[in-house]
């Protein structure tokens, strides 16, 4: 692919009756990026990605995707993209490797099956019906089948949804090598360590706007200086001083970090409470985007 950016969004406004699900959006994605997608539910992120596969028209504004407009879009472009979508409905009665080798049969330069069976661990299930996979394997099934394409473009849609954290890490793997042979992926997901895992580029939709377009360091940067962090053991109370600072059975502090420290050590020396598990440093990329989505959201500077 010669052009430098895969996918050009400018002014992006979709209206479904008297809501409007998309305002003037616009971002673009530079060809061979990983761009994660994040936001609440409702925030816009499905209409706004739907546009860009050319499911749904926009109501204003320029989208550009591998040069094409969307909605104008044929079947050579369609076979330069692969779909990951949130739910697939695959016939249960056939095999690991019928789904992939028919799939495959649609594009003009598919990836050999066998390959990719191995790139989504599916290897041993080649001749499993689909119906009898779990969840999880089903989950590499639809990875293999937006893979197989070797398309230019992929869009997955929360790609890890519901997986066990060994499975999450091997499709991590799997999208990680998909992208360093040149394929640009934009992804949605709900799991900000999914974001930093993968994303090069975070964009933060709300209630149809972006509302940040960083990367995931610069993001937490954002967010603030350095966090004293310091899981609470069960049954441990603190004093109310402290207890302000406690986030679903966390203590985070920000601010001085000394102040911070001391104030911590103080106590729990007096309490006897072990201090393993204490941390110091940058918020986390979960503490960030909740930060700027919940603008009520604690941000603690002690004192
Ligand atoms: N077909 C539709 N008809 C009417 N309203 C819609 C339609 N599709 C989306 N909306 C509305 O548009 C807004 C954005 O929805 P969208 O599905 O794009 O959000 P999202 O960020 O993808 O959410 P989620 O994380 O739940 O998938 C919501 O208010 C939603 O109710």
């Amino acid at each position: 692919m010669t052009a430098i950016t895969a996918i050009d969004v400018r002014g992006l406004t979709k209206r479904f009756g008297p809501v409007t699900a998309v305002h003037d959006v616009g971002f673009q994605v530079e060809a061979g990026a990983v761009v994660a997608v994040l936001g609440q539910n409702g925030a816009g992120k499905t209409t706004t990605i739907e546009i860009l596969e050319g499911f749904q028209r926009a109501d204003g504004g320029h989208v550009r995707v591998l040069g094409t407009d969307p909605a104008q879009a044929d079947r050579r472009w369609r076979s330069r993209i692969g779909l990951v979508l949130q739910s697939t409905s695959l016939d249960p009665q056939v095999t690991v490797l019928e789904a992939v080798e028919l799939h495959a049969a649609l594009y003009p330069n598919p990836r050999p099956v066998d390959e990719m069976l191995a790139v989504v661990g599916l290897t041993d299930d080649a001749d499993t019906r689909i119906g009898v996979l779990s969840g999880g394997r089903q989950r590499r099934v639809d990875l293999a089948l937006g893979m197989v394409g070797r398309p230019d473009l992929l869009f997955l849609d929360e790609p890890t949804t519901g997986l066990d954290p060994q499975a999450r890490r091997s499709l991590w793997a799997a999208i990680r090598e998909l992208n360093r042979s040149g394929t640009t992926i934009l992804l949605t997901t709900h799991y900000l360590d999914e974001a930093q895992q993968l994303a090069d580029r975070v964009i933060v939709m709300s209630e149809g706007r972006v509302i940040a377009d960083a990367t995931p360091d610069q993001l937490r940067a954002r967010a603030g200086g350095a966090a004293v962090r310091f899981p609470l053991p069960p049954s441990v109370s603190v004093p109310p001083a402290l207890a302000r600072h406690v986030q679903d059975g966390v203590l985070v502090m920000r601010g001085d970090v000394g102040e911070a420290l001391a104030a911590i050590v103080g106590w729990a020396r007096a309490q006897g409470v072990d201090l393993q598990g204490l941390e110091v440093g940058a918020p986390s990329l979960e503490e960030a985007y909740l930060a700027l989505t919940e603008p009520d959201h604690e941000q603690a500077d002690h004192g």
